[in-house]
């Protein structure tokens, strides 16, 4: 079973009387341990599906399945409590808590979906390690770079053992070469800890570390590499 689909999803915006398609009768599957990768011009809709994917926005027509419950039938707290546990979601701005440290940050999406314990603790120290920020758990996101912040956002995207990983322009305020180093560090991850990845990005560099590239043009999908 495929741990993420979208079937014949559509979501319409309508700004001063003019319709506007942002994501326009979309299918698309994705298997645990794949990550694909989402490409397209400004507004075509990238950002809006990745939304939709995530359960927070509703479509206006067709539906998401996440390891085969479909978001529509949940209640609202339902909804809720389901996308927190299934899915790990890193934004272009990267939101770390401020007055919390690099450890407390990512360990709040355990105490949000109750698995703050040891074994919560131990893999948020791996995790950290693995990104390179094993001497930087003590501070705060403030006393770190941006590629760094983006590093501790991506574990704390990882550590409730999400089935679904979703990053919107990861890479957008971060250098060539700590680009290339977060990008392939989050497929290793995807890949070896079986979960589904979906990556927006406008860089087909970063495109590269995907296994799947999916092309959006004004709401729809217009190829497949
Ligand atoms: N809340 C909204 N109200 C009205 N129109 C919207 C809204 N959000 C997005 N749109 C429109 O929907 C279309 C798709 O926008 P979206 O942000 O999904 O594109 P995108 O591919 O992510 O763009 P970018 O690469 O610039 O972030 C655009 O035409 C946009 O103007």
């Amino acid at each position: 079973m495929p741990t993420l689909e979208a079937h014949s999803v559509r979501k319409v915006y309508h700004l001063h009387g003019v319709e506007i398609r942002a994501v326009d009768d979309i299918s698309l599957a994705i298997q645990p341990g794949e990550f694909v990768a989402l490409m397209g011009p400004s507004g075509s809709g990238k950002t809006t599906m990745l939304a939709l994917l995530a359960g927070l926005l509703h479509p206006d027509a067709g539906e998401i399945r996440i390891n085969g419950q479909a978001l529509h039938t949940l209640r609202k707290a339902e909804l809720a409590a389901f996308r927190l546990s299934n899915i790990g979601f890193t934004f272009q701005a990267n939101n770390l808590v401020p007055y919390l440290t690099v450890r407390e940050n990512v360990e709040l999406m355990l105490r949000l979906n109750g698995k703050l314990d040891r074994n919560g603790r131990t893999r948020t120290q791996d995790l950290l390690k693995r990104l390179d920020l094993d001497n930087r758990m003590d501070n705060l996101p403030s006393q770190l770079s941006g590629g760094q912040q983006q590093r501790v956002a991506i574990a704390r995207a990882l550590v409730h053992e999400p089935s679904i990983v979703l990053a919107d322009e990861p890479t957008a305020s971060l250098d060539t070469n700590r680009a290339h180093q977060v990008v392939s560090t989050l497929a290793n991850l995807i890949h070896e800890q079986g979960r589904a990845g979906v990556m927006v990005s406008h860089d087909p560099r970063m495109c590269a570390y995907a296994d799947r590239v999916l092309h959006m043009q004004d709401g729809r999908l217009v190829e497949e590499s």
